[in-house]
């Protein structure tokens, strides 16, 4: 089965170690989210699962496969699918062009938008043509994370989704992560403020703290105590 396991993962920006011998498992299909206070790694912990920061040391496995060994490519190839925290999208591609850029990395070569994901988000339906940059912030989150789903991925990374997003849009992207989850059976690692969505939406969580796992648990051990001890700043 494709697991995605780390086990005594290190990573580097330069020569300082940011991670410092991180270990989780991902099951195909489970919901695990990534918590701790700013700047304890968990934005880097997914730049090294995407093979983005500088350098990795330990043991990181994807269906059988070394991902330390592979590029950046070859990782979204496999369907490791990353959202990053800022969205980057490309402002002066339409909406259209945004999400087929999603398809080059697809394993099949389909050069197709799935349609599901302008049933999941109408609002791109509607703007296809309008450029990137003209959409909302919330708007652009959404593009983001259709581009990702156009790759088809089996694993969805997700940094910080809502942040500073308008309400009424936060809900939806919360509603399609849990959906394409529970229906569409994408693993997902999810690095997430919000507490109680990351207790409703995650089959686990884990807590980072100066680049090593302090704590980890299913969700319902995210109790307020946890969130007191290691996430209240
Ligand atoms: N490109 C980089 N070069 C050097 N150091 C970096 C780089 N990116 C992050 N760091 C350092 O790595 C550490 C972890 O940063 P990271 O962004 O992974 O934390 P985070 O938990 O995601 O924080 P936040 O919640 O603020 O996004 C920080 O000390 C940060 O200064």
């Amino acid at each position: 089965m494709e697991n995605l396991s780390a086990n005594n993962l290190y990573s580097f920006y330069g020569k300082s170690p940011v991670l410092q011998g991180v270990s989780f498992d991902l099951k195909p299909g489970e919901f695990l989210s990534v918590l701790g206070r700013n700047g304890v790694g968990k934005t880097t912990l997914l730049k090294s699962i995407m093979g983005l920061t500088d350098s990795c040391k330990g043991d990181l496995q994807f269906g059988g496969s070394d991902l330390l060994k592979c590029s950046t490519p070859q990782r979204a190839l496999q369907g490791i699918g990353y959202i990053p925290q800022g969205r980057e999208i490309i402002p002066r591609f339409t909406v259209r062009e945004n999400i087929l850029m999603g398809t080059f990395a697809r394993a099949d070569g389909k050069r197709e938008i799935p349609d599901y994901l302008f049933d999941m988000f109408p609002i791109l339906r509607d703007f296809i043509s309008r450029k990137g940059g003209d959409l909302s912030g919330g708007q652009q989150q959404q593009l983001a994370i259709a581009r990702a789903l156009a790759m088809d991925p089996k694993i969805l990374m997700l940094d910080e989704p809502t942040e500073g997003i308008q309400p009424n849009i936060v809900k939806q992207i919360e509603d399609a992560i849990i959906q394409l989850n529970r229906e569409r059976g994408l693993g997902i690692i999810l690095v997430e403020q919000n507490v109680p969505f990351a207790r409703a939406a995650s089959d686990r969580f884990l807590v980072l703290d100066k680049g090593r796992v302090v704590l980890g648990g299913t969700s319902a051990e995210l109790t307020d105590a946890v969130v007191e001890e290691h996430l209240t700043f």
